[in-house]
């Protein structure tokens, strides 16, 4: 039965449920809770219909609330509620209502709604969309025993995440939460029968997918091993690997809905993992009413502890320019990983090894080629080599100095890395003016005209190739552009960047030349001007430089090698050596075999 009410009461619904019950013949007393649906006008016969197939299992009364508050001032001045009412026939045992509140009302959509809830009977809140930042504390939240939002539903669905953890209460959830549900149960099934160490896991699926989220931060506090985040074509989540001391468990549903699940020692198995229908989620959210503390712990983890892998098929196109942008005949050398008790001592340590190495190229060569990095751990270093006994057994006259990057600002300003590096080393080293070469500053010839400085360092490091080291030529980048610096040390972005080169931006794409003006950088100040991974794999030795826990993804993720183009830090190699120089926090996320 259905009664259609205009500008009515909830006194005068309730009295039309009554009517309409009594008509029907069948009492309320089958119903076993409320949902409350906070829709708009455009989806609410979709949560609707979803909502009522799930009821057909939870007898439940339904309030889908409308709010039309109105564009007109006139119409916001307004308050009335309209309303449908409908017993029996699609609705099942249940029964809906649907509320348009107009105007002014709209603001008070809890005071239409808690006459309307029955009596001593479970609460649940919808939102299909656009949900408040606090679940719990939004006032028919309030009213509720379980918030169920959705984080796929939103435009950052990452971000989303990230607030509903700050913002989690007993009670709330997500539907990107209940569509790992099956994952979950085949994951830990196969777990327990194969009573086995698990010492890192992997989940594969398409970005920003929050439910590929979600089971990473599950596995990761549930195992407490690292958990590497790989994106996929997708659909949705299509891998998870445990690895273990007997090989992989691997749960693979690839783009179908059939999954593999194989453990070692057994034979393969098909687990059906279809997408469940919006219907079918709700249904299961209603089943459990009391808070979800695994769902609690997970989306609470951290997002920032996964490590980032790169994209699981990473195109055909993507591969054979990473290919290219490879020094020309020149093999890569295999990463190395030295790991030092704290970011202090790794310092300490690194400035002896340089003090070496330059030493070394001096002898061999008669001079030494260093570029140096910007940031925290790049002064820092520089700043143990001022205070470091054996710095003097440097030439320091024989040493060419470049920059890997450096930010397009003023001479002299104090965020430009060649201030910096003045402050804490050079200006204490006996250097040959001739041999330090600051990239330009944005005052300098080619004004703000950051290209052109770009092509001016260019310039410069083509002409240290031919005339300058003698060895320019195989070792140096694409045609002997550069010199084959002895050692080019570069910091970790917390993202994976190295220099000025992010993850996904142009900048790391480029094979073409050796330098390049980075505009938007994420990292202030946005302008910059790096080498690019061409010229940085000239280099004979690369050093990459990570301390502390914010680094630990990037660190993980960039030594499981990757596409550079989403994972420059991937592609910083020398010809020689690649060096990771980490702290133990920056190591955390390491494999054992990783660490060397
Ligand atoms: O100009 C810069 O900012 C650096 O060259 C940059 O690549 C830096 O090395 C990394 O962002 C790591 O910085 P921290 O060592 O400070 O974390």
């Amino acid at each position: 039965m259905n009664i259609d009410l205009t500008d009515t009461t909830s006194g005068r619904i309730n009295a039309a449920l009554v009517r309409a019950r009594r008509a029907m013949g069948s009492p309320a007393v089958g119903m076993v809770l409320t949902l409350v649906i906070v829709t708009d006008e455009g989806s609410h016969y979709d949560a609707l219909k979803a909502a009522s197939d799930a009821s057909k299992e939870h007898p439940s009364r339904i309030l889908v609330v409308v709010r039309r508050p109105g564009r007109s001032p006139r119409d916001r001045a307004t308050a009335r509620l309209d309303a449908e009412v409908r017993v029996g026939g699609e609705t099942g045992t249940g029964e809906t209502v649907l509320l348009r509140l107009h105007g002014e009302l709209a603001n008070h959509a809890h005071s239409v709604v808690l006459p309307l809830l029955l009596p001593d009977a479970p609460v649940v809140l919808w939102w299909p969309a656009d949900p408040p930042e606090y679940p719990s504390k939004d006032p028919l939240g309030a009213l509720a025993q379980r918030r169920i939002t959705d984080a796929a539903e939103t435009e950052d669905p990452v971000a989303a995440l990230r607030g509903r953890a700050a913002a989690y209460a007993p009670g709330d959830t997500d539907l990107a939460w209940t569509r790992v549900t099956l994952w979950r149960s085949v994951l830990a099934a196969a777990l327990d029968q194969k009573q086995t160490r698990v010492t890192r896991a992997v989940v594969e699926g398409e970005e920003y997918n929050p439910s590929s989220e979600l089971l990473a931060l599950w596995l990761a506090d549930r195992l407490g091993v690292p958990v590497e985040r790989v994106l996929s074509g997708g659909p949705g989540i299509t891998a998870v690997r445990l690895a273990t001391d007997e090989g992989d468990i691997c749960l693979d549903r690839g783009d179908g809905s059939l999954a593999t699940l194989s453990v070692p020692g057994q034979p393969d198995r098909s687990v059906a993992l279809h997408r469940r229908s919006t219907a079918e989620l709700i249904a299961e959210e209603l089943r459990r009413l009391d808070p979800d503390e695994t769902y609690a712990r997970a989306v609470r983890f951290g997002l920032d502890r996964l490590v980032r892998g790169q994209v699981a098929e990473v195109e055909a196109a993507e591969a054979a320019q990473a290919e290219a942008a490879r020094a020309p005949g020149g093999e890569q050398a295999p990463a190395q990983v030295v790991v030092h008790p704290d970011s202090e001592r790794m310092a300490r340590a690194t400035a002896a090894r340089l003090i070496t190495v330059i030493a070394d190229a001096q002898t061999a060569r008669g001079r030494a080629h260093v570029a140096l990095t910007g940031g925290r751990n790049g002064n820092a270093l520089l700043a143990a080599l001022a205070q470091a006994p054996g710095r003097d057994a440097v030439d320091w006259s024989r040493v060419d100095l470049w920059w890997g990057d450096e930010r397009f600002l003023p001479d002299g300003d104090p965020d430009r890395n060649h201030t910096q590096a003045r402050e804490a080393l050079l200006d204490a080293l006996a250097l040959d003016p001739s041999r330090v070469h600051p990239m330009p500053a944005s005052d300098g010839p080619h004004g703000d005209d950051v290209d052109a400085a770009a092509e001016a360092y260019a310039a410069e490091l083509a002409a240290a190739a031919d005339g300058g080291s003698g060895d320019g030529g195989p070792g140096g980048g694409p045609g002997g552009a550069v010199p084959a610096f002895d050692v080019l040390l570069l910091g970790l972005g917390p993202d994976t960047h190295v220099a000025s080169l992010f993850p996904g931006h142009p900048a790391a794409k480029e094979t073409g030349r050796t330098v390049v003006g980075v505009r938007q950088a994420p990292k202030p100040p946005p302008t910059r001007i790096s080498l690019t991974l061409p010229a940085i794999r000239a280099a004979r030795e690369v050093w990459l430089l990570a301390a502390g826990e914010d680094k630990a993804g990037a660190a993980a993720g960039a030594l499981a090698a990757g596409d550079p183009a989403r994972t420059p830090a991937a592609g910083a190699r020398g010809r020689e050596r690649t060096l990771w120089i980490l702290d133990e926090k920056a190591a955390a996320l390491l494999s054992e075999s990783a660490r060397g």
